[in-house]
Parts: structure tokens; C-alpha cells; sequence
């Protein structure tokens, strides 16, 4: 037997059926749905007549469009219209259908990509997706997971199966120790930086090395989150010790005797030794610093200490056009010190950094500490009911508010303007979410992404900082 790669043997375990020209049906273990993405596949099924294959494979919630303040009359009082019917809606299918929904005010609602690993409704060695590209997620788990579009949503709705065609295999290397400071979101974002928005196009990107085995599975979730803003629609971490016990008492997780079929199972739910990549990068996890972003594509990014580019320097006129370009609508001067650029909003929250151990990493810079007065407004945003109540166990909440931050209702919140919470025209915003594009978190705003101890030490500051001077 050939070696294989982690996705090969997700892929092999689920092949339905294989079209010589390489076009294969895979089955389908768990969709997760959201109030975006969902409504026209429910009437497609309406429309045909159809009812869901498997309906207990299905888990919905509302994320995008839900307040994060305190709402008392429940999604029917939600103000803006879109946003009240996308939530009603989905809703209203999921009642009709049989869905499992954890609609606003369920303790368990929160974005879809925490919702789903929380509960153990993703686990290792399941397929996974979801109408929304940051699916790559749950890789995190040692689960192929990609993002899929509405007419694919309706077509795993009633058949729990996919069209897919295999994608090659793609290793991300990071040995080394993270320096103190640096965290998760550092790598991803210096991978990124490196290989480009387009490096991982086509290939399932594994990552693998002694950072992520150092790493904490909700770092790993960090990592796979932004494997789509790599140009990879998968992002995966073979399991270990760590998954296992991430996993073990989450609700939708196997019990008893299962769990320990299960168990034995999934250690095998890693690369082969000798397996081998179409493409591998190898990085010095060491070496990376802090990170921030400080143009308009999650690859305009740098080392916190750096300086914003000059396009001059570019010898191609693409790159040195997309270069001007962005330092424009980002409102900056080129050779500006990273560290010159004031922050006037900071957003901790999205589907990238709205959990525990990100609350907690983020509480601890901002502990006895307030955050600066040229910040007009600061929000933390948990990524579900759950890390909301942990949190507050935990006091975290009396820390952020201690400092000036306001403590919301889980959503996706300012990570992109489809509700009550945007960033105004012009201004900067530290934000620990996924994307920095145009407008991205409100018209004409300007986003910086960073990870939670960068968004909380800026927020102290009201300009970037290197978090290493603050901890
Ligand atoms: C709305 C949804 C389809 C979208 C996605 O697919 O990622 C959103 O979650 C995003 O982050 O841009
Ligand atoms: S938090 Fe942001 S990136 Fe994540 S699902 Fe919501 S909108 Fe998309």
C-alpha cells in the first residue's frame, strides 16, 4: 500500500463513486448552515418536493445578521429587514424541515465555524461543509472540510453527496518554537505573506511541523480558519492527543463503546511518513514576529517592526500599481513605520479569533490597563453563547469593560458589514477577523487584521505596538 497523505485518506474513506476523468461523488457527514447562505436551497427542496436525506446530519445557526446588542423581542425585532428576514427564514426552514437550528437567545448560537467544533458536531475523519468559505476551519480537527454554494447546499440537503474533483496535497511546514507573543494568527498571517493569497490554489493545505503540534486545537482553528485567504479551500492538522481530548464530552461526540472504536479510528487520521506533497513550504517558526496587515489582500501584511511598502520599490508595475492602490484607500504613506498608524476601532471577535483561549490571551494584555482615548470604540465579540458564559465564568468580561471594550452577543459582528456593527469610512480598525478588503467591514473602512494580544495592546496604545512590550 502506497503512503498517503492526510487527505487522501479523508478523500479515499468517502468516495461514492470515481468518473474516469477524475470526477467523484463523496458523501457528505455533516452540514452546517447559516441564515446567508441557506434560503434558496430549502425552496429548491420545496420546489422539487424533496425532504433532507439524512436530517440529523444537518446542524443550522444564525451568525451574519443577528445584533450584537441586546435585542428583547427575539429575530422578528430585529431593525434592519434583510438581515430580520435571512434570520427568520432560516428559522421558519428549519422548523419545516426537521433541522436542528440554535436560533438567537439559545445559549449554543453563535458563528458557525465555533458552533460546529464546540459541540462535537465536526469531528475527525468526517466530511464537512458548509455555504461559507471558511469551512476550512474544521480541518483544525483532522476533518476535510471546504466551503460550497447554495445550489450545492441544496444538492447535499437531499442527497448527501458532493461533486468534487480531488485537489492535489499541500504541506505548510513550521518547525521551530513561536517566539513569546507570537501566536496562531501570526503564522497563518506570515504564511500568507509569503506564499500569497494564490499559493495554495488547488491543493488541500496541510499543516504540519512542531509549531502546530505545540499549537492548542483552537489554534489550529486559527491556522485552518485562513487557509481559503491562502487560495487553499481546505486547510487541515493531522490528529493527535490534543484533538482527542478537544473532542471527548462535547455533546454530538460518541459515547461509550463508540467513543472508543472512534478513538482508535482517528489516530490513524494523519500523513504517512513518507507520504508526499505536491507542494511544500517549509517555515522557521521561530523567526516569525508579530504580524499585521497593512494593505487591502490578507498577503499585504508585515512583521509589526516593519515599514509600510513604497511602490517605488517594486520593480513589476502590477505589483507596484496594486501597492499604490491599496496604500490609498488604506490612507497610509509609503516607508510609514507599522507602528505610526493609529487605531480607531478594534474588533476582537469572527470566526478566526472569537474563542476562549483568544479572550483569554487578549484579557490578559488589557488586565489593570485602558484602552486609549483616540480609540471611538472597541468590541468583543464571542463566537458563540458558550465562550460568551465561559467567559464570564472566568470574569474575562469585567476585564474588556474595565478597560473601555464593549462586550456584545456572539455573530460574525464587524468581521463584514451584514449587520448593525460596521466600521465608519476612513477609519482604522484593528481587527483579529480574516479579511482586509475594501470595504470589507463597512464602507471606505480600513482594516488591519492582527491577533487578539496585537488588537488588545493597540487598543491600549491607539496605534500599533509590538505586544511583546506589553506582556
Ligand atoms: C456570507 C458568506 C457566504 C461569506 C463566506 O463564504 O465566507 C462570509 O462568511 C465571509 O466571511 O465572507
Ligand atoms: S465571522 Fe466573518 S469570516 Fe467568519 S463566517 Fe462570519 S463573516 Fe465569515
Amino acid at each position: 500500500m502506497s503512503a498517503k497523505t492526510l487527505y487522501d485518506k479523508l478523500w479515499d474513506a468517502h468516495i461514492v463513486r470515481q468518473e474516469d476523468d477524475g470526477t467523484a461523488l463523496i458523501y457528505i457527514d455533516r452540514q452546517l448552515l447559516h441564515e446567508v447562505t441557506s434560503p434558496q436551497a430549502f425552496e429548491g427542496l420545496r420546489l422539487a418536493g424533496r425532504k433532507p436525506w439524512r436530517i440529523d446530519t444537518n446542524l443550522a445557526t444564525c451568525d451574519h445578521n443577528v445584533p450584537t446588542t441586546e435585542l428583547t423581542g427575539g429575530a422578528e425585532s430585529i431593525v434592519d429587514p434583510v438581515s430580520r428576514i435571512q434570520v427568520v427564514t432560516l428559522g421558519m426552514n428549519a422548523r419545516e424541515f426537521g433541522i436542528t437550528e440554535f436560533g438567537m437567545g439559545d445559549i449554543r448560537q453563535g458563528i458557525v465555524h465555533v458552533v460546529g467544533p464546540e459541540e462535537g458536531a465536526t469531528l475527525p475523519g468526517m466530511t464537512v461543509v458548509c455555504g461559507d468559505s471558511h469551512t476550512a476551519t474544521h480541518g483544525a480537527l483532522g476533518a476535510l472540510a471546504h466551503g460550497i454554494g447554495t445550489s450545492e447546499v441544496e444538492h447535499v440537503l437531499a442527497t448527501q453527496c458532493l461533486i468534487q474533483k480531488k485537489m492535489k496535497n499541500m504541506l505548510i511546514k513550521v518547525d521551530g518554537k513561536l517566539q513569546p507573543g507570537v501566536t496562531p494568527k501570526d503564522v497563518v498571517l506570515a504564511i500568507i505573506g509569503k506564499i500569497g493569497t494564490a499559493g495554495g490554489n488547488g491543493h488541500a493545505m496541510e499543516f504540519g511541523g512542531q509549531v502546530f503540534r505545540d499549537m492548542s486545537v483552537e489554534g489550529r482553528m486559527t491556522v485552518c480558519n485562513m487557509a481559503i485567504e491562502a487560495g487553499a479551500r481546505v486547510g487541515l492538522v493531522g490528529v493527535d492527543e490534543k484533538t482527542v481530548e478537544y473532542v471527548q464530552g462535547r455533546p454530538y461526540a460518541p459515547k461509550g463503546d463508540d467513543w472508543d472504536a472512534a478513538v482508535i479510528a482517528w489516530m490513524d487520521l494523519k500523513s504517512d511518513e513518507d507520504a508526499v506533497f505536491d507542494k511544500v513550504v517549509e517555515i522557521d517558526g521561530s523567526k516569525i514576529e508579530p504580524q499585521v496587515s497593512w494593505g487591502t489582500s490578507p498577503e499585504m501584511v508585515l512583521d509589526v517592526n516593519g515599514k509600510v511598502p513604497n511602490p517605488s520599490n517594486e520593480a513589476d508595475p502590477v505589483k507596484a500599481g496594486g501597492i499604490e492602490r491599496a496604500l490609498k484607500y488604506m490612507g497610509l504613506e509609503a516607508d510609514m513605520p507599522i507602528k505610526d498608524i493609529p487605531v480607531d476601532y478594534v474588533f476582537i471577535g469572527s470566526c478566526t479569533n472569537s474563542r476562549i483561549e483568544d479572550f483569554r490571551a487578549a484579557a490578559a494584555v488589557l488586565k489593570g490597563r485602558k484602552i486609549s482615548d483616540k480609540v471611538e470604540q472597541a468590541l468583543v465579540v464571542p463566537g458563540s453563547g458558550l465562550v460568551k458564559q465561559q467567559a464570564e465564568q472566568e470574569g474575562l468580561d469585567k476585564i474588556f469593560i474595565e478597560a473601555g471594550f464593549e462586550w456584545r452577543n456572539p455573530g460574525c459582528s464587524m468581521c463584514l458589514a451584514m449587520n448593525a456593527d460596521k466600521l465608519p469610512t476612513g477609519k482604522h480598525c484593528a481587527s483579529t477577523s480574516n479579511r482586509n478588503f475594501e470595504g470589507r467591514q463597512g464602507a471606505g473602512g480600513r482594516t488591519h487584521l492582527v491577533s487578539p494580544e496585537m488588537a488588545a495592546a493597540a487598543a491600549v496604545a491607539g496605534h500599533f505596538v509590538d505586544v511583546r512590550d506589553y506582556l
